[in-house]
This record gives C-alpha cells, structure tokens and sequence, in this order.
C-alpha cells in the first residue's frame, strides 16, 4: 500500500503555495497597473481592453498547461485574473440584455470575467444605443442559436450602425421550466423570450399541450413575471431560478441536445490579428444576376474558408438583400485583405463588420 500523507501535512503544503499565488498574483496586478500608467502616457483616453492581447494570452496558458487541471479550466482561471487586472486600470462597462440572469449576462461573464461591470438594459435595440453613445464601452448581443438560426434583430441593427464586432463567444443554452408552483397541472401560462419558447417547442407540445405561451423582451424578465403570479410558470437559465426564488420543474428541457448560442462584443476598436481570427462583412450587390457568385469568388480565389452566410431583406428596396459573411482570417492578413479589395469592385456595398479573435474559452 503506499503512503498516505497526513492531511495537515498536504494542508501545510496548500498553505505554502497559496502564499506563493497570492504574491504573483499581486506581482502581476502591478504589471497591470503599469500597463495603465504606460497606456495614459501614449494618450489612450478610451477603454483599455485589448481583446487580440487577451486571445493571444488564453491561447498560450491553454498551450503551456501541464495538467492536472484541464486546459479550458486553467484558461478560466487566467480569465479571472486577467479581469481583475483589467479592473485595476480601469473598469470596464458592458451593455447586456437584461434583466440580470439571462444567457446573455452569463455570455459577458464568460467572455470578460467578473471583475466586469455589466449594465442590463431593455432590448437588443439598447445595447447598440449604450454602446453608440458611449455610456458603456462594449456590449453582448446574441446572433445566432444553434436550434433556431440567426437572431434576425441584431443583424439588422448593424446594417445601420458604426459599431464593431470585436469578439465572440458561445454559450451552451440549458432551459428549465421554472415557477413557483409544485406541479405542472396548475400552470396556466408559459413566460420566456420567443427564441427560448422555439427552442422547447416539442417539449412544451408534449408536456404542456394547450397551454398558452406568450413571448416576453428575455427569460430572466420572464422569471421576474412568473415569480409575481403562482400560475404563471417561465422557461429560462437556472440562475434565473436562483435569482427569482422558483422550483424547477423541468430540467433541460430544450428539444436539441446541442443547443448553443454564439453572441457578439460590440464596440469600437479594432482588435489586431492574433493568427486564429474571424472577419465579419456586411454585402449588398443590389438586384443583379450572378450576384452570389461575384461574392464568393474572391474568397475562393484567395483560399478563405467562409464559415456562415445569411442573408436579410436590405430595407431599401423591394426583393433587394443584405448579406452577413463570415469568414476565416483577419482583415490585415494578405489573402483576406486582397480578397476584400476584389470583392469591393464587384458590389453595391461593402461593410466590415469587424476581425477578431476567435472564440478562446469553449
Ligand atoms: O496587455 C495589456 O494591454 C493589458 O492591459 C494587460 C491585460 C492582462 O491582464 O494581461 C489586461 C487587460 C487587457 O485587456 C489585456 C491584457
């Protein structure tokens, strides 16, 4: 049998090394703040986030890891810090939509850490708006879920805006039907966001059947309902659960077993490229045949692999479309940029929405 070691000999040990921790831990906060110190002297007056150097940093940790702490918990944990440095030299502001406990608010932690400071407001509509006029420097909108599609509101937001996409992150969406009655037989109404109510369709059809549901601005707002009225229940996050005090009646109740949401940062910066990154261009060729694939070309000629393509009516001009490309690389790599330049001579219009580095934290 081998030894065992006492456990106030391992406690000892623990306490050694946190001691250590905490004093590197500090050491780098105090980088940070030089970095702060180092940012104000070359006339930053704007946020001092650096999304391309945060990629560049999770990437590495996620390379130098040696176990036995997984890869992505050891980039969790470097997420955090990284956060609260970032704190140090200046807080950070981000839009979400609110209230607190939706997908959308666990999207901004997971992506900036928690030393964040994340502001709800209302509709998709209000982040942009928190975010144009400067009252908070980034924002988290959803774009896309897996079981549903696109979510059509926040492309067409940008067909109007300035902004920029500075970043991405996924989020593997759990439903649960919550509320503050015991049983499903006494509910009478089913609160959520229209996109969570198309995502459990099946299960509500077969376990709920005749029950009305009805479309609310997010989940979280539909716990805060279905807390006010013991008839009412909502589908919604379990920190919703939490957070509104209501029973879980059904646990996971989304009809894909996949189902995840890919949101994105808005903001004004353009990160730099990191070598993994993501361009996101906004196209319209107006009503002319061949336009598809007087689109497409370029990115064939120059080798880019395109990871999604959406297209939504233009708003314009009747039967004219906008279409939302995504593709591999950055707008300064050579294949990219010479790729946009072709492209630019054979369409109506040409936005880029923005490069950034690809999703680091899965
Ligand atoms: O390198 C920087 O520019 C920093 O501000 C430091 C740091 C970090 O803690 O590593 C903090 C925040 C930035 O978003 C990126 C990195």
């Amino acid at each position: 049998m081998t030894d065992i070691i006492p456990l106030s000999t391992l406690r000892d040990q623990i306490d050694a090394i946190d001691q250590q921790i905490l004093a590197l831990i500090n050491q780098r906060a105090q980088c940070a703040q030089e970095v702060a110190r180092t940012k104000l002297a070359e006339g930053e007056t704007g946020s001092f986030y650096r999304p391309d150097r945060e990629a560049l940093v999770l990437r590495r940790i996620k390379e130098l890891n040696p176990g036995p702490l997984t890869a992505d918990t050891a980039a969790h944990l470097f997420r955090e810090l990284m956060s609260a440095c970032l704190a140090l030299e200046k807080p950070l502001e981000v839009a979400f939509l609110g209230p607190a406990g939706t997908f959308t608010q666990q999207a901004v932690f997971k992506h900036f850490g928690h030393a964040v400071q994340d502001i709800p407001v209302a509709t998709i509509y209000d982040i942009f708006h928190a975010v144009d006029t400067g009252q908070c420097q980034f924002g988290v909108v959803p774009v896309e879920n897996s079981t549903e599609g696109v979510i059509a509101h926040t492309l067409d937001r940008f067909i109007d805006s300035n902004l920029q996409i500075c970043g991405e992150v996924e989020i593997r969406v759990h439903q649960n039907l919550l509320g503050k009655m015991e049983s499903l037989a006494d509910i009478k109404e089913v609160y959520s966001h229209q996109q969570s109510l198309a995502q459990c369709r099946q299960w509500l059809n077969i376990n709920l059947p005749g029950v009305n549901c009805v479309a609310v601005s997010s989940n979280a707002e539909a716990a805060r309902l279905a807390s006010l009225d013991n008839s009412k229940a909502a589908i919604a996050g379990l920190i919703a659960a939490e957070l509104y005090g209501l029973n879980v009646l059904g646990n996971n109740i989304e009809d894909e077993a996949n189902n995840t949401t890919r949101f994105i940062v808005i903001g004004r910066q353009q990160p730099a490229s990191t070598g993994a990154d993501k361009t996101t261009i906004l196209v319209s060729t107006g009503n002319q045949a061949g336009a598809l694939y007087k689109i497409l070309g370029p990115f064939a000629d120059f080798g880019i692999s395109m990871a999604h393509i959406e297209s939504r009516p233009s708003r314009q001009a009747l039967w004219e479309y906008v279409f939302f490309i995504d593709i591999d690389g950055h707008r300064e790599d050579d294949n990219v940029a010479q790729a946009l330049a072709l492209l630019q001579n054979n369409v109506k219009l040409l936005k880029i929405l923005g490069s950034y580095p690809k999703a680091v934290i899965t």
